[in-house]
């Protein structure tokens, strides 16, 4: 079993860095750990970098989940192989750009590139938002699976995820303490559904809210409350249509003997307690 410590970053390609860079600094609130001519490296917690952008095609993603010893890696290519997954070691230069010392790349069954990532580096000193959005740290992402039953065995049988609550089919699902790292949502495609920043307060939520619509930054769903983490929430579109997400107060699972996973059904009841309804396709 492939035994994930962590979500520790993403990676987007963007057709405007230029944008990509406003955008991650003076609405996300990130803060701007390296910029380069081609690329863009983004703190939003105390890791060197989260969020990653490349210039070039939006579909170029990537997500990298920590695995806390380097042998995983070598297990996880043997694992991996065995199930028809194609595996690459990443090179000396591509470590360098995540950050990390070590990584295997893959992709899901569905076709989401993945990557292992041994010793994501730490940041120098606190991270400091460009904007005080109350970030506090990067904390999930959302994927779409072309098919979510076969993606939760995936995650839960050949990795170490566990089903947290499903919403419909679609399973959020944990690998730590935190109500989910991952979340599946049905797609007729692959890629990077949403990715969420954990922020402070609702205080922090709502301050965000005015200040989007002020900007005429899409909102496409909510402020709201997830009845599944009980994380109340709002969703806005970013660059090459990404939809990014604040959330705080996500509920933590410490009782891994005693949680049971709960059945929300996929309507919009099931994804808000409050009564909002999502412009997201995926949540449609
Ligand atoms: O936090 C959640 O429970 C949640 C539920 C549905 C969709 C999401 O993106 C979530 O973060
Ligand atoms: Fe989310």
């Amino acid at each position: 079993m492939i035994a994930l410590y962590d979500v520790c970053y993403v990676r987007l390609g963007t057709r405007d860095l230029d944008t990509a860079a406003r955008f991650a600094t003076e609405v996300l609130g990130l803060e701007v750990a390296e910029r380069g001519r081609q690329s863009l490296h983004l703190r939003s917690d105390a890791r060197a970098h989260t969020l990653f952008y490349g210039e070039g095609d939006p579909a170029a993603q990537a997500v990298g989940f920590e695995v806390r010893r380097q042998e995983e890696l070598d297990a996880a290519g043997t694992v991996l192989e065995a199930l028809g997954h194609a595996v690459r070691r990443g090179t000396g230069a591509e470590c360098a750009e995540r950050r990390v010392r070590d990584f295997l790349a893959f992709r899901d069954p569905s076709g989401n590139a993945i990557e292992l990532a041994w010793r994501p580096e730490q940041g120098p000193g606190h991270y400091r938002g460009s904007r005080d959005a109350g970030i506090t740290a990067f904390s999930h992402v959302g994927l779409c699976s072309t098919d979510p039953a076969r993606d939760e065995h995936f995650w839960t049988e050949v990795c170490n995820a566990r089903v947290s609550d499903r919403i419909g089919n679609a399973p959020l699902l944990r690998i730590g303490q935190v109500h989910h790292a991952i979340a599946l949502f049905p797609s007729p495609r692959p890629g990077i559904q949403h990715v969420n920043h954990q922020v402070e307060s609702g205080d922090d939520v709502m301050r965000s809210f005015y200040l989007l619509r002020e900007r005429g930054i899409p909102v496409v769903f909510g402020p709201g409350r997830h009845p599944s983490s009980s994380a109340r929430f709002l969703y806005f579109e970013g660059p090459d249509g990404m939809v990014f997400e604040y959330s705080c107060g996500v509920r933590l699972i410490a009782d891994e003997l005693l949680y049971r996973e709960r059945q929300f059904p996929f309507a919009n009841s099931g994804f808000c307690q409050w009564g909002a309804a999502p412009r997201i396709r995926e949540f449609q």
